[in-house]
């Protein structure tokens, strides 16, 4: 049997675990959160951190959490965004990253596995927008990830959103990330202002930036592993790039103080510019796929 659908738990969180064609995939069902991608005789390619607790209502530190119906902090984000909501104190990355999702499909055959997940309905707070949200995980030769939005209401609804991927890298210090050169960025460490990308981005510092105008396909380079990552997405055309680096790791939650070594965020997204408006009765899909190969 080269492929299994099992039920397993982490601590507090139900999860789905998934073997196929020599991968292994944790879905928690809290967020419909990928935990763990690994594919057998390789590091990781996913980063989990070793700090990482699994209780119910807190986000897992590391994985691929879905962040919707908006980005971050809601203040952050454009206008239009904003003022569909009247919380007091939004919470960051959105509503569904701590809401139990159910599975409302499962495919199994030899060459794929695909499972389609929702937030449970009847867990959805008040202010959950009228839109149909489902998160596609299809496993074939490697992991493809889809975040589906069918809008049900009678309005246009604005919605910023990302699959907030945290990579495994062997030394953030070393990798280099290709594909944003000439693109433009808003860096949420310089006050958010607006730059252009140089060349490929290496980490020297705490990086948080949302980069805009992107092509689909991005490329972690990892001299230490000897692997590239090639990130492919569609429906998209921003990005986050985030690593705490020294001080800020000391601050985050479930997180080691020297993490920021071993991981770097690439968060296939929709933000400022490239929020989605979208229509009434009408569906978008944004997806990102991720295939690894020697360097
Ligand atoms: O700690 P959280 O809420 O999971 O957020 C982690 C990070 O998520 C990133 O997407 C943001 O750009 C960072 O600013 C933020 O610190």
């Amino acid at each position: 049997m080269t492929s299994s659908i099992t039920q397993i738990t982490r601590g507090e969180l139900a999860c789905w675990q998934v073997r196929h064609r020599g991968q292994t995939l944790v879905i928690a069902e809290q967020g419909g959160q990928v935990l763990e991608y690994r594919q057998d005789n390789e590091p990781p390619i996913i980063w989990l951190s070793e700090q990482a607790a699994y209780q119910k209502g807190a986000g897992v530190r590391g994985g691929v959490p879905v962040c919707w119906p908006w980005f971050g902090g809601l203040t952050f984000n454009p206008e239009a965004v904003q003022q569909q909501y009247a919380f007091s104190e939004p919470p960051a990355h959105g509503l569904v990253r701590t809401l139990p999702w159910v599975l409302i499909e499962q495919h199994q055959s030899n060459d794929r596995i695909e499972l389609a997940l929702q937030p449970d309905p009847a867990q959805q707070p008040g202010e959950f927008p009228d839109v149909q949200l489902t998160l596609r995980i299809t496993l074939d030769t490697t992991l493809s990830i889809t975040l589906q939005n069918h809008n049900r209401s009678d309005n246009t609804v604005v919605i910023s959103q990302a699959l907030h991927s945290y990579f495994a890298v062997s030394d953030s210090r070393h990798v280099t990330l290709q594909g944003l050169d000439q693109k433009p960025y808003v860096d949420a460490m310089d006050n958010w202002h607006s730059h252009r990308q140089s060349g490929p981005l290496t980490f020297r510092e705490e990086t948080d930036r949302l980069y805009l105008q992107l092509d689909p396909i991005l490329h972690i380079e990892d001299p230490g592993w000897q692997r590239r990552i090639t990130l492919s997405t569609s429906g998209s055309r921003s990005a986050v790039v985030w690593n705490p680096w020294i001080e800020k790791s000391q601050r985050l939650s479930q997180f080691a103080d020297d993490a920021w070594q071993c991981m770097l965020c690439i968060e296939t997204a929709r933000v400022l510019d490239d929020v989605l408006f979208l229509p009434p009765g009408e569906t978008h899909e944004m997806s990102v796929s991720f295939v690894t190969n020697p360097l």
